[in-house]
Formats: structure tokens, sequence, C-alpha cells
């Protein structure tokens, strides 16, 4: 039987946990500061064992999963160190960067346990464990970060427990991933947060601008809620890097403003051109860093209770909304409803359902 210990039993942990549970020989313990995380936790079955102190959690562990702020990964490695660990067992993480800690880890002596940095590319603007599910992982890529004294065949086990994610397992080295990931990821939540942060300061002057925020530019920015303590310690781990990205970025604005400045139409196109083209050679409906939200639209007869039937319909088959919004309402013509889903499967099975009980659906 192996035992895996969750520490820190939030969106991520939890999801993993689900991962894990209820899987032919493992055993699920967690520990996390807040008891009331803990206790959802178990009410939820998203573990098999609540703890109540680390070492309680990581005694017999074969695998440990820090999956608390990245702020705290270094503190936590030091206790671990303290412990007397069963031999072999493998220390891993789920954080966002992961050149300081693997830094930290390389310069520690860890007697017969090992550390491999791990970071799920998948997760959501929302926190805790309420919002885990078994799901979040599939298709993401996962990132490890081995070092050359990780013995491979160490590699390997982590790399199979693993499989029970159904993530696409990379290995990648942890300036590059921190280099990257602070482009895709990091760098775009401070857009957004900063983007949201200018419209809400016009709005105080002009309450007309957060109704006309609604839609669009709500779903663009979406990743501007995501938790500020967690988001805190990204930036400030991955300093460096958004120091460099956010020069890069601020030079990409001045061009901007000089092209307006000039009134250079042909340079704003080609702006628009160069990325349209690079933007249609993304890989499309693949999971990636920042989740798709799958939108379909369906056509709706102008009466009420129609939502009410709708969410019905699909919750009748187990289909998750993640939201539904009236796109359009007029007493005179037929409405639209935009269903957002978190998965392409539950897209889909949903669009078959409608389409059976004749709803137009559009994409
Ligand atoms: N939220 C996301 O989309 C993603 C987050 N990550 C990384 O995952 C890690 C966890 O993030 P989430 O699960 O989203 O956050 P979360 O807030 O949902 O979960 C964190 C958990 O850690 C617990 N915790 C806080 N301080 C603790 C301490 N001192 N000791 C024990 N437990 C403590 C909290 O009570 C909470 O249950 C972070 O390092 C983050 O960078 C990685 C990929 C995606
Ligand atoms: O909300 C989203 O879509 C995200 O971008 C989630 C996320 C947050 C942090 C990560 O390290 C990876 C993914």
């Amino acid at each position: 039987m192996d035992k895996v210990a969750v520490i820190g039993v939030g969106l991520m942990g939890g999801s993993l946990a689900l991962c894990f549970k209820d899987k032919p020989g493992i055993r699920v313990a967690g520990y996390d500061i807040n008891p009331l995380e803990l206790e959802k936790s178990m009410k939820r079955g998203v573990i098999d064992v609540a703890c109540a102190s680390l070492e309680e959690a990581v005694d017999g562990a074969d695998f440990i999963f820090l999956c608390v702020p990245v702020g705290l990964l270094e503190q936590y490695l030091d206790r671990l160190l303290q412990i007397s660990l069963k031999p072999g067992c493998i220390i891993s993480d789920v954080g966002s960067t992961k050149a300081s800690i693997a830094h930290y880890a390389a310069s520690r002596v860890l007697p017969g346990v090992y550390f491999i940095g791990g970071h799920p590319m998948a997760g959501s603007e929302r926190s805790g464990v309420e919002a885990a599910t078994s799901l979040l992982y599939e298709n993401a890529f996962y990132v490890l970060t081995p070092d050359e004294t990780t013995p491979e065949d160490i590699y390997d086990r982590l790399a199979a427990l693993l499989k029970h994610t159904k993530a696409h397992i990379v290995r990648v080295e942890p300036q590059r991933h921190d280099r990257i990931v602070g482009a895709v990821s990091h760098l775009p939540h401070v857009i957004a947060v900063a983007l949201v942060n200018q419209i809400a300061r016009y709005n105080e002057e002009d309450g007309l601008y957060e109704s006309l925020a609604a839609g669009g530019f709500r779903d663009i920015t979406r990743i501007a809620s995501g938790h500020p303590y967690m988001w805190r310690d990204i930036l400030l781990n991955n300093r460096d890097e958004l120091l460099r990205l956010l020069r890069d970025w601020n030079a990409g604005i001045s061009k901007f403003t000089d092209l307006l400045e000039t009134s250079d139409g042909e340079g704003v196109y080609r702006e628009f051109e160069s990325a349209g083209a690079f933007r249609s050679k993304l890989p499309e409906r693949r999971k990636g860093m920042i989740i798709a939200l799958y939108d379909v639209y369906v056509d709706v007869p102008d009466h009420p209770g129609i939502i009410g039937q709708i969410a019905t319909l699909l919750g009748d088959q187990r289909i998750n909304l993640s939201n539904i919004q009236i796109i359009e309402s007029r007493a005179d013509v037929p409405g639209v409803l935009r269903l957002s889903f978190r998965n392409e499967t539950d897209m889909d099975a949903a669009i078959g359902l409608l389409k059976k009980s004749n709803y137009k659906v559009q994409l």
C-alpha cells in the first residue's frame, strides 16, 4: 500500500488527492493549516485520513506533495528534513514557479529521500477544496523538474503515480519553466489585474463603465480574480523574469502609443495582422495554462423559467455548467443564452442533449 501525503488540501492538493483516492494500493492522508478545509475534505471524500499535524501526515509516506502557496515551500522542505521520513520517500510540490525551490532543494542534503519539483499546468481563479475536481489535470501538461542527481527509477516512480491525473508529464529545466510560464501565465495575470484596476478607477467617476464591461470584458479578465495571496507569492518568486517581461511589455505598449500619436494606421494594421498570424498557430482546444471556457450559445424562446429548464435538463444528466448568462433578451425576439462549461466533454454532451430537445445551438 502506497501512502500519499497531501500538504495543503485546497484546489490543487484536493484535486491531486481526488486523482489518487480509491485507486488500488493507494491511501491518501491530508494536512492543512486550516482545520475547516480538512473537515470539508473529509466530508467530500477527498482524502482517506485527515491529520492534525505535518508529522502525522508524512509518517511512513511514500510520496509527499506540498500544495501550499509558493512562499511557504522552502520552510516546508526544511521542516520535512527534520522529520525522519520513510527511506526512498519522494517529495514533490505543485508550485507555479520552479527555479527557486529546485535551487533550494539542491542545496539541502536529503538523506535517503528525493525532491522532484512539479507544476501541474492547470487550475482556475478559484481556490479551496470545494473547487477541487479529479478532472482538473486531465489532458493538461504536468511539468516535472528532476535534476542530474535524480535517479531515473525515482523519476519513473513519481511519473507512474501521476498517471492517475491523466495529465501529460513533461520534463523541463526549472529556469526555462519560469521564463516560459512567466510569459504565458504570470504576465497575463498582471496585465489583467492592471486593466481591471484601470477600469475600476474610471468607474468611480461614471458607473456606466461597470455596466458596459459585462460579457466580453468580464471574460477576458477572468484571471484577475485569482487568489491575491497565491499570486503575491508567485510574482515575488518569479520577480526577475517578470521585471524583464514587464519592460518588454512597456516597450510593446509604447510602440502602440507611437503608432497612434503619428496616426500610423498601416502600423496598427500590421500589429493586428502579425498577432493574428501567430495566434492562429496556437493549438486550439488544447488544455493550457489559462483554462479556456467552453461556450455554447442557445436560442431560447422568451418565456419565464427557461433558464431553470435548461439547467435542469443538463443537471439531470450530471453535466456541469460553469456559467449561464442571458446575452440577449427582448420581449419581441427570442433570447440567446450563453452556457459555459469547464471542459469539452461536458460541452459536447450538452450540445447533444440540447439538440435532441430541439434547441438551436451554436458554438
Ligand atoms: N490555483 C491554480 O490555478 C494553481 C495553483 N498552483 C500552485 O498550487 C499551490 C496551491 O494553490 P491552490 O491550491 O490554488 O490554493 P488554495 O488556496 O486552494 O489551497 C492552498 C491550501 O494550502 C493551505 N495552507 C496555507 N498555508 C498553509 C500552511 N502553512 N500549512 C499547511 N497548509 C496551508 C490552505 O489552507 C489551503 O487549503 C500554489 O503554490 C500555487 O502556486 C499551481 C497551478 C495552478
Ligand atoms: O485561471 C486560470 O486559468 C489559470 O491561469 C490558473 C493557473 C494559475 C496558476 C498556475 O500556475 C497555473 C494555472
